[in-house]
């Protein structure tokens, strides 16, 4: 797991590191900076001309700093070091000493009047002016400055964070003053807004570097936000028992499909099997049956009473997993027959697609939920349940606290689906693709969950597990497919080499 620290804890942490490594704030931004520099001159060549834009704080130091280190490196450096104020922090007075100690620099401190640069396409800036100290939305000067840079056509890179962009809630910041990054290279960890889709346009790729902060501190520092690695899913799967038999890895139970939409029932079926469990019962509509078992004869049918929509199940206490939903209409009859579920059901349900819509229509039945349900919604069908947000990261703390409320584990579908638990924990998934925005990969995304649960993993083990076997299974699909041309049925029919590049 990759922790995700707010700005407020790195800055403990990046206390905490001075005082016990030990090492001198002045020599953790040369760190800071030597390892910047290095990513730099990896990406871009000596022939760049290259300015950098340095603030009055330690993002400024680290500008500052590797302003030096690129004119060492043989690079044409242009630095301007903004201090309307006249106040420098001690490691910014520092490295601007150290700067102005070089040959052949050119070096302009603003104070006050300012005839900027122009900038064009070849060239690089480097966005020093504000990191994680900023503590208000920028406004008159530095707010004209990111303006200038944003509407020139030059490539920024943005050392640490955007400058105007806060780490965590940005509900009150003003767009217009925030630099448009094409690469921000951060220090130690992601940070949270990096993950949320309204600030793409700001960070563009971004990168962690590592400065070496105290492991100690690092272990011992509790967050509620991680991004899930490889290892971590690597260590869920464990290989299986020779002896094993069909029942071992469990007996699913989907509940899916309607009239027209019998396609995600075979989707998440699918996924289901090809994600390792024993059985699967399909729960469809009468007219349902024909393609189900000629589509897919690995599948057991349990046949509804009713022809077109899902009416009634029962002998639900012999299934070891059990998930409803995809494709499965709104029909006021299924939404009577969700309701009698609810009040059956005693172990963790997948609930996804339009039976969270049948949720959302009748608000009673969140109560009803059984403890340690996984819930799988994209940000429209959780917005019905839980109300509009403004921005994802209001939605993202209202489906946190939504878990926690409800002793659930919401998924939250996205560039980087969150999934969070009932205890707080908010798990980030960092693969998968734009590819994978198709009809129907919610539903392999289901029935992979499904599996999962009915060969035992923990609600959120499985929550998580899934939805990066889904991920890595739509990367594997884009890198054969396209990511325009993918479709739902190729993220499952790469489910096996997912599973073989995880383990
Ligand atoms: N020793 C350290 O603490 C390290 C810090 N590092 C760098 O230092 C940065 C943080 O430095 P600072 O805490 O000095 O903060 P910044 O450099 O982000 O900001 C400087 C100061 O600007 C002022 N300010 C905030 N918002 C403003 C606004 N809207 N308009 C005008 N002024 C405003 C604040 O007084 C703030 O302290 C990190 O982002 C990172 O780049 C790295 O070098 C790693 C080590
Ligand atoms: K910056």
């Amino acid at each position: 797991m990759i922790k995700i620290f707010s700005t407020d804890k790195v800055r403990e942490l990046d206390k905490y590191t001075i005082q016990n490594e030990p090492i001198s704030s002045i020599d953790l931004v040369e760190r800071a900076a030597t390892v910047f520099t290095s990513e730099f001159c990896r990406r871009y060549s000596k022939q760049t001309r290259i300015i950098v834009f340095a603030g009055q704080g330690n993002n400024g130091a680290d500008a500052l700093a590797i302003a030096r280190m690129l004119t060492d490196a043989g690079y044409r450096v242009e630095t301007y070091l903004f201090n309307p104020t006249m106040r420098l922090s001690e490691d910014c007075e520092l490295n601007k000493q150290r700067l102005l100690h070089m040959e052949k620099i050119e070096f302009t401190e603003v104070v006050n009047d300012f005839v900027p640069p122009e900038l064009e396409e070849r060239d690089v800036v480097i966005d020093g002016l504000f990191g994680s100290g900023l503590n208000r939305p920028l406004t008159g000067g530095f707010a004209a400055m990111v303006r200038y840079i944003n509407q020139s056509d030059a490539t920024v890179v943005a050392i640490d964070i955007p400058s105007g962009l806060f780490g965590e809630d940005n509900r009150k910041n003003d767009p217009d003053s925030i630099i448009h990054a094409d690469l921000t290279l951060t220090f130690g960890f992601p940070k949270l807004a990096f993950l949320l889709p309204e600030n793409a346009e700001f960070i563009g790729e971004w990168k962690v570097l590592d400065i070496l902060l105290h492991p100690e501190i690092i272990a011992s520092t509790p967050t509620q936000f991680t991004l899930v690695t490889e290892e971590d899913i690597a260590a869920v799967f464990q290989p299986r028992n020779r002896f094993a038999h069909k029942g071992t890895f469990g007996h699913a139970l989907l509940i899916a499909g309607s009239h027209g939409k019998m396609g995600a029932a075979l989707l998440s079926a699918k996924a289901c099997l090809r994600s390792g469990a024993g059985l699967l019962t399909v729960h469809i509509p009468g007219r349902g049956e024909q393609i189900l078992q000629t589509a897919f004869p690995e599948a057991m049918v349990d046949l509804d009473q009713h022809q077109d929509h899902f009416s009634s199940v029962s002998g639900i206490k012999a299934y070891s997993s059990i998930a409803i939903g995809p494709g499965l209409g709104k029909h006021p009859d299924s939404a009577k027959a969700l309701e009698q579920l609810l009040q059956v059901v005693e172990k963790p349900l997948v609930i996804d697609a339009d039976a969270l819509n049948l949720v959302a229509a009748n608000k009673d039945l969140l109560k009803r939920i059984p403890p340690r349900s996984i819930l799988t919604p994209h940000p429209k069908e959780f917005d019905r349940i839980a109300g509009e947000s403004s921005n994802s990261y209001e939605r993202l703390k209202k489906a946190q606290a939504f878990a926690i409320d409800h002793q659930v584990c919401v998924v939250l579908k996205g560039a980087y689906t969150a999934i969070c638990t009932a205890t707080g924990n908010v798990y980030f998934n960092n693969c998968g693709n734009p590819g994978m925005a198709t009809a129907g990969s919610g539903d392999v995304l289901t029935g992979i969950i499904l599996a999962l649960l009915a060969q035992g993993l923990e609600p959120e083990t499985a929550s998580v597990a899934g939805v990066f076997l889904h991920g890595t299974a739509g990367d594997l699909a884009a890198v054969y497919r396209s990511e325009e041309s993918m479709i739902a049925s190729d993220i499952t029919d790469m489910l096996g080499k997912a599973f073989k590049q995880i383990k």
